[in-house]
């Protein structure tokens, strides 16, 4: 007897702890940040045109002088127009999304913030940690791109003699300490350092040089284009014996495919300038407005020269490498040669500028809600800039450039972009199907109690509510739950399908249509969704869920295609990130001391109308450390 009463006391206990933990675990996941509008510390200084040219400056970059080169010659011939087309809807779709975000909410960290007050403070920090590894390496091979390209126009001075001089010879390390490089970042940090506003002149000066030599480049080689280029007879190699087919598209629709992959990170960067919405004039309209504005110039930039460039010359006599430079070298026109030249230099350093700003403002925003460490929100009085913030960026990432092999590295930062477009994505189709009412606080009104019966109903809006109410908001949520899911095995099978598909689609078909089915029904569920009205968003997503959903499609796709090794280093940061999360970020983070003390002066009440600051912290000591003036004004989105 004795002993069943203590067997069932233990598994109470059991089941007890068990559901606590459950519940500690759900609150923490799904603890969103509130919004207030309080003023930043930051200096809000950027204007429409500052944040359109930081949109060209970050994304234009090696794409204009390399991608279109490398992937016309190795994948899809003169059909790499498509390829940058395709790539430029797939990004559209993305910074649509970004776009919609940035004018719902007006903060520095970008795709960090967005799924803090969407989704939750795991998902928040889970992006947030990815971001810094993403901007981190970033920086670090853009950096490597400038040196590699200086040290290719010094005829390769710079790397015989470090090679010769201080081989470094060791596996995950490059070839010798680039000093270079790091020089670079060190110069870029100060200038951060000392304002965003000159960094923006500086960014917009460079950007608009490099707009210059982009259109010399077009406009040369468009008077020396030969259309024939487009449709030509199959060549064999002399020297490799290899044949080239001919036509518009000698490697059909694989070597599109192919080619969008890679033309897809020459538009990696306009998410730059969602992380100045601190320093931006007017955030919530000029920085949605800057998206679409520098994505559009980016894609005719793109498509111009994937055009001439492949009328120049037979796509397979382009130069993978410098394919303009090699062009105007072999017609002798010397001057058109070093404009180009030059402009790539112009056009690194500008994308070198838009990966390093984005890092220090992420770090601030995540430090501002207590994940990170406290001394990177501090802002310079005088500089006005997150100034620790930016130093230790610029540490990090020069220490990468100087030592790391960034080969090996460069598929960690599309992991990161393609994480952050796929959790933006998800956040609007989330936030977009949500009653905010029911989030935070219980609606005012009586409303019918949730049955299952009513609850399945819902998932095709069978009461056919106009506006988003409890029930079609679980419904919503478990719609895009299921078509993430969905979204991910397809991919999966696709890539699992691989050539064969090109080569034999059939034994794939079945498969293929038992995902595509349920889907495609999913998503047109949603579709049937009310909607929150968006009439005083300054920016809404069109198409919804149309849009996001096929951005959400493309992202997952290009993820999955990612090597193994990727994945693995991945998940190798981010177990430091969890250790980091359950040791500090957890205890100091800001929303959850604030419902702490929400909860205290609740008890307290009405005698304690601040509540926390006055040393009363108790258990939480940390509570006293928090500002009286957050708990104000603060509502869920
Ligand atoms: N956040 C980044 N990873 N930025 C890198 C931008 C690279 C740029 N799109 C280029 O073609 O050179």
């Amino acid at each position: 007897m004795t002993v069943t009463a203590t067997g069932t006391r233990t598994e109470s206990a059991a089941r007890r702890y068990l559901k606590m933990a459950a519940k500690g675990l759900w609150g923490m996941a799904s603890r969103r940040k509130r919004m207030s509008e309080d003023s930043s510390p930051l200096a809000r200084v950027l204007n429409l045109v500052d944040l359109t040219l930081l949109g060209v400056g970050s994304t234009l970059g090696l794409g204009v002088y390399v991608l279109a080169g490398q992937v016309a010659n190795e994948m899809a011939g003169p059909g790499v127009l498509i390829s940058f087309l395709l790539a430029a809807v797939s990004s559209f779709f993305a910074g649509l999304c970004y776009a919609e975000f940035a004018s719902r909410v007006p903060k520095a960290g970008s795709a960090y913030v967005y799924a803090y007050v969407a989704v939750g403070e795991v998902a928040a920090f889970i992006i947030g940690w990815t971001l810094i590894l993403e901007y981190a390496i970033g920086t670090a091979s853009v950096t490597r791109g400038v040196s590699t390209y200086v040290d290719k126009l010094a005829d390769y001075r710079i790397s015989n003699w470090f090679t010769e001089h201080l081989p470094l010879n060791t596996p995950t390390l490059a070839a010798y300490p680039d000093f270079f490089s790091f020089g670079i970042i060190v110069l870029m940090t100060g200038l951060l350092a000392f304002g965003v506003k000159e960094s923006s002149v500086v960014n917009n000066i460079l950007t608009f040089l490099n707009l210059g030599t982009a259109t010399v480049a077009v406009v040369t080689s468009a008077i020396y284009a030969n259309p024939s280029n487009w449709a030509l007879a199959p060549h064999t190699n002399t020297d490799t014996g290899k044949t080239d087919l001919g036509g518009f598209l000698p490697y059909g629709v694989k070597g599109i495919v192919e080619g969008a992959g890679t033309c897809f990170f020459g538009f990696v960067g306009f998410d730059c300038i969602a992380t100045t919405s601190e320093e931006a004039k007017n955030p919530r309209r000029n920085i949605p407005w800057a998206i679409v504005l520098s994505l559009s110039i980016i894609t005719i930039t793109y498509c111009s020269i994937a055009i001439v460039l492949t009328m120049l010359l037979p796509y397979y006599e382009l130069d993978r490498a410098a394919p303009f430079t090699e062009a105007f070298k072999g017609m002798q026109l010397m001057a058109v040669m070093w404009i180009v030249s030059v402009g790539a230099i112009f056009a690194l350093t500008t994308s070198l500028l838009g990966t390093m700003i984005p890092l220090p403002r992420i770090m601030y925003a995540m430090a501002q809600d207590g994940l990170l460490f406290s001394i990177f929100a501090r802002v310079d009085g005088w500089t006005k800039t997150p100034l620790i913030a930016t130093v230790v960026a610029g540490g990090l990432s020069g220490v990468l450039a100087l030592i790391f092999d960034l080969d090996q590295l460069i598929e960690m930062m599309s992991i990161g972009t393609l994480l952050a477009y796929t959790v933006v994505c998800m956040c609007v189709l989330i936030l977009r199907y949500t009653d905010t009412r029911s989030r935070g606080s219980p609606p005012n009104e009586k409303s019918e109690p949730i049955t299952f019966t009513r609850s399945v109903g819902a998932l095709v809006n069978l009461e056919r509510a106009a506006t988003p109410s409890k029930l079609t908001t679980g419904a919503a949520g478990v719609l895009v739950f299921a078509e993430i899911l969905l979204t991910l095995a397809l991919c999966v099978l696709l890539k699992l399908a691989g050539n064969d598909l090109y080569d034999d689609p059939k034994p794939w078909l079945g498969s293929l249509l038992a995902l595509l089915v349920p889907l495609i029904v999913v998503v047109l569920m949603l579709g049937q969704q009310p909607k929150a009205n968006v009439s005083q968003l300054a920016f809404s997503v069109p198409g919804l869920p149309y849009i996001p959903a096929l951005s959400l499609f493309l992202n997952l796709y290009l993820m999955v295609n990612l090597k193994v090794e990727t994945w693995v280093r991945f998940l190798v940061w981010m177990l430091i990130g969890t250790v980091l999360y359950f040791s500090y970020s957890l205890r100091h983070s800001t929303e959850r001391l604030l419902e702490i003390a929400e909860k205290k002066r609740g008890a307290a009440a009405p005698t304690a109308p601040n509540g926390v600051s006055n040393g009363s912290g108790g258990a939480h000591p940390e509570l006293n450390d928090l500002p009286m003036s957050v708990l104000e004004g603060r509502t869920y989105l």
